[in-house]
C-alpha cells in the first residue's frame, strides 16, 4: 500500500496531514506512532475512505482507493478502533459475523467462521450468545478484533484498539496479536501513541509529528540504535532515565541492567555475539 502526498485539510480549515508520503509493506505491522493531534486517525481513515484525501492518493496493489465505492472497501478492509465499535444491541457472535453477512454468507457459515474466530482471538466460545455490555474491555477490544479479521481481510486497520484497557490486559492483548500475525499476516496499520506498544508490535515504526510529518521511519532497532533527531530520541524518551541503560558485570557471568537512577531491571545473560556454543 502507499500513501502518495496526501493532504487533508478539513472544512474548518485545519490541516491535519500535510503531503504525507510513505510505502506500507505488506504482510507486516506498520505502526504510525505520534502523540495526539499529530493526524494518525485521519491517516488510517483515508485508507478505508471515512475520510478522502484532499490531495494526494491512496493506492492498494496500484488502484487508488478513491476509485472504489466506501462501502465495498469497508467491506474487505479490517477496521478495529479504540472503543471496539461493536453494536450494543447485538450478542457477540453476531457482532463478528456482521461483515460476512453483508457479503453474502449464510447465517450458519458466517457464525461457524464467527466461533473460529472467537478461538483465535482467545475467547471462550460461552461468550458468544452475550451482549457487548455483558463483557469486561479486554473482551469486547478481542471481540474488536475478531470482528476486523471477519472478512479475512489482507488489510487491518487498528486505531488504538488497545488503547482504553489496563495495562496487564494491554500487554495480554499484544500478546494476542503478535500470536495472531504470525499465523496470519496482515498487512496491519496499527496507531498508536504508547512507546512500548509500537516497539513490541512494529515491523517498521514510522514515528510522526504534528501535520503528519515524518520524523523517522525504521525498524523499533533503527529508532531506538539511531534516533534520526532529536524530537525522536525525546519522544521515545531516549534522554530520560528510564531509557537510558547501563549494564554492569554480574559476579557468576552476564551482567545487570540497571536504568539511569541506578535502579536494577534485569539480567543479561550473554550478548547475542558473545554466546558460546554450549547457550
Ligand atoms: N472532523 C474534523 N474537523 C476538523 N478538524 C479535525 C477533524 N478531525 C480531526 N481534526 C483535527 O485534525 C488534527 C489531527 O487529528 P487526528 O484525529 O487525525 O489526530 P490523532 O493523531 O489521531 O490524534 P488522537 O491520538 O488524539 O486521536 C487535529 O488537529 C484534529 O483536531
Amino acid at each position: 500500500m502507499d500513501f502518495q502526498n496526501v493532504t487533508k485539510t478539513y472544512p474548518d480549515g485545519t490541516v491535519a496531514v500535510d503531503d504525507f508520503s510513505l510505502h506500507v509493506p505488506s504482510h507486516t505491522c506498520t505502526v504510525l506512532l505520534g502523540s495526539s493531534g499529530c493526524g494518525k486517525s485521519t491517516l488510517i481513515r483515508m485508507v478505508n475512505r471515512m475520510v478522502d484525501p484532499s490531495s494526494g492518493s491512496i493506492l492498494i496493489d496500484d488502484a487508488d482507493v478513491a476509485t472504489t465505492e466506501p462501502v465495498a472497501l469497508r467491506r474487505r478492509i479490517g477496521y478495529v478502533m479504540q472503543d471496539s465499535g461493536l453494536l450494543p444491541h447485538r450478542r457477540v457472535i453476531d457482532n463478528i459475523a456482521t461483515v460476512p453477512r453483508l457479503n453474502g454468507e449464510s447465517k450458519a457459515d458466517a457464525h461457524r467462521r464467527a466461533h473460529e474466530l472467537m478461538d483465535i482471538v482467545g475467547l471462550d466460545s460461552a461468550l458468544a450468545r452475550r451482549y457487548p455490555k455483558q463483557l469486561s474491555g479486554g473482551q469486547q477490544q478481542r471481540v474488536g478484533v475478531a470482528r476486523g479479521l471477519a472478512a479475512d481481510p489482507n488489510i487491518l486497520l487498528m486505531d488504538e484498539p488497545f488503547g482504553a484497557v489496563d495495562p496487564l490486559v494491554r500487554v495480554e492483548l499484544q500478546r494476542e496479536l503478535q500470536r495472531i500475525q504470525t499465523d496470519l499476516r496482515k498487512t496491519i496499520i496499527f496507531v498508536t501513541h504508547d512507546i512500548d506498544e509500537a516497539l513490541t508490535l512494529g515491523d517498521q515504526i514510522v514515528v510522526l509529528k504534528k501535520g503528519g510529518e515524518v520524523a523517522q521511519i525504521g525498524t523499533p532497532e533503527n529508532i531506538v540504535e539511531a534516533p534520526a533527531n532529536d524530537f525522536v530520541a525525546q519522544f521515545l524518551g531516549l534522554d530520560s532515565a528510564r531509557r537510558s541503560l547501563s549494564a554492569a558485570p554480574r559476579e557468576g557471568g552476564g551482567w545487570l541492567v540497571s536504568d539511569g537512577r541506578g535502579r536494577p531491571l534485569g539480567v543479561v545473560n550473554a550478548a547475542p555475539d558473545q554466546r558460546s556454543e554450549t547457550d
